[in-house]
């Protein structure tokens, strides 16, 4: 499936989420009225400070709100809608969730410490084409698998590895590299080096460009990481307390703060601290 009628692959029109009430919480609205595009072949960095929402936006476009695990409550669209790659989001059949995340490939959060430790990392990257299809060709199978491994850098002896033999770093490489099996047309990473070694961080940012210069995709990067971002993105979103303050350029964004939040982050990478997830939204907005 290729970009929708009117040419984004990804297109936000004044998206609203919210988490239902369940138990005694009261419901939760994440997102407000967002509304952005984004470019064929164009990736997007998303900040925010915590509890901005970007989270669930990832939830929602990945399509993995849909196909909720037991027990999780997830955030439904209650304003607006999301379409990507020609599909609204907003109610979408259930019979068309599954068809729908093969063409998204989706780095969740704490990609790299949930990878299932019983199984191996063959058995891992290829998980998604099986799903897909069970009665895929276990030579075609066995040959993709390891030229994602490859392309991610990574020796073809950790195969038959499992994930607690690998550093942490590597075990993001085989994270990326499960959420791209597919060739999805979308990606939608949320921090993708969160949680790294600083000096396995540049690796992954390295990555994440040339698997954009080989692998045609429209992507959505959710980093609180500037040096990242500035390698990896061709604009940036920044979210407050579940609305946008800001769309642009790096550049453009910094250079010229106009929303109070934008601001205190530009102070902060003005006084040197590259990585902004310790700004609160304590300011007045
Ligand atoms: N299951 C849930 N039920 C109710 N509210 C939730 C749930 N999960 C998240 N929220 C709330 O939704 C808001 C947005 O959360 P989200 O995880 O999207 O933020 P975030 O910007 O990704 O933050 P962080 O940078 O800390 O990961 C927060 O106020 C959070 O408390």
């Amino acid at each position: 499936m290729g970009a929708a009628a009117h040419g984004f692959p990804i297109r936000l029109s004044d998206l609203s989420l919210e988490y239902p009430a369940h138990g005694p919480s009261p419901a939760h609205v994440a997102l407000r009225g967002l509304t952005l595009t984004v470019a064929p072949g164009e990736v997007l960095g998303v900040l925010g400070s915590a509890g901005s929402g970007k989270s669930t936006l990832a939830k929602v476009l990945s399509g993995a709100a849909f196909e909720p695990r037991s027990g999780e409550v997830q955030p439904v669209i209650t304003g607006g809608d999301a379409n990507v790659l020609g599909y609204a989001l907003r109610g979408i059949p259930k019979r068309k969730v599954p068809e729908y995340r093969f063409h998204v490939g989706y780095l969740q959060q704490d990609a790299a410490s949930t990878l299932p430790a019983d199984r191996t990392i063959a058995e891992i990257i290829g998980e998604p084409i099986l799903e897909r299809d069970r009665r895929y060709n276990a030579k075609a199978l066995a040959t993709r698998v390891a030229t994602m491994l490859d392309s991610v850098r990574l020796p073809l002896g950790m195969l038959e590895q499992y994930p607690y033999e690998l550093s942490g770093g590597q075990r993001q490489r085989v994270a990326v590299a499960r959420a791209l099996v597919l060739g999805p047309s979308v990606l939608i990473a949320d921090e993708p080096t969160a949680g790294i070694d600083l000096t396995v961080r540049d690796a992954v940012a390295q990555l994440i460009g040339e698997l954009r210069a080989h692998h045609a995709f429209s992507a959505i990067i959710i980093s609180h990481d500037l040096p990242v971002l500035r390698s990896t993105v061709d604009r940036i979103a920044v979210l407050d307390r579940g609305e946008l303050a800001a769309i642009g350029t790096i550049d453009e964004v910094f250079d010229d703060p106009r929303h109070p939040y934008v601001m205190a982050l530009a102070g902060a990478l003005d006084a040197g601290h590259a990585v902004t997830d310790d700004l609160e939204p304590d300011f007045p907005a």
